[in-house]
């Protein structure tokens, strides 16, 4: 077990209260965690990745800012409709019934469609809000609840 003077500079070892278990608490920014550091502290938390890459199944409503797409010309669904046509596709894809790009090449509205979903890489400011905040809120093969943009709602998946 690493003592304080065999840590990285800026970690200091803390006893859980709770678990009784060892953590690492970096004394700058007051993050802890349960490795043992092998690095000095950062002194600002990290700002994460300056890219991600993300694929997605979206599912369109009559209320779209485009209520089209390659698979329906006249979308005419309601929102709430494609919530829960969104939510039985999510299901399949998380008890492992279906692929993710599989179901989005099947049934997603976006013409990436065509590619499983990929979106490619992308960094902040390239997609609308709440599909940003989402995608870069995942850790690499988590998938997302329900986004709801101006195109309709989606299920992202981020894969790098
Ligand atoms: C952002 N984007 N990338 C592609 C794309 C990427 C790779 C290959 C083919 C298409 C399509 C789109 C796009 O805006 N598609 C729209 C639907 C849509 N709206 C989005 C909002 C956020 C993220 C993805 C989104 N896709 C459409 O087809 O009506």
């Amino acid at each position: 077990m690493a003592d304080d003077e065999q840590l990285p500079p800026g970690w200091k070892k803390q006893l859980s209260r709770s678990t009784g278990q060892h953590y690492y608490l970096n004394i700058y920014t007051k993050k802890s965690q349960w490795d043992v550091p092998d690095k000095p502290a950062e002194a600002v938390p990290s700002s994460g990745p300056d890219q991600v890459q993300c694929s997605h199944l979206l599912v369109k409503h009559k209320d779209s800012r485009r209520p089209s797409s390659w698979r329906e010309d006249h979308i005419t669904r309601t929102k709430d409709e494609a919530l829960d046509l969104l939510l039985t596709y999510r299901e399949q894809i998380v008890q492992g019934k279906a692929s993710f790009a599989d179901l989005a090449q099947k049934y997603s509205d976006c013409s990436s469609a065509r590619r499983g979903g990929d979106l490619g890489p992308f960094g902040k400011g390239a997609m609308q809000k709440p599909f940003e905040e989402a995608s870069f809120a995942l850790k690499v093969g988590e998938i997302s609840d329900p986004v709801f943009t101006d195109s309709g709602v989606h299920v992202i998946l981020r894969t790098v």
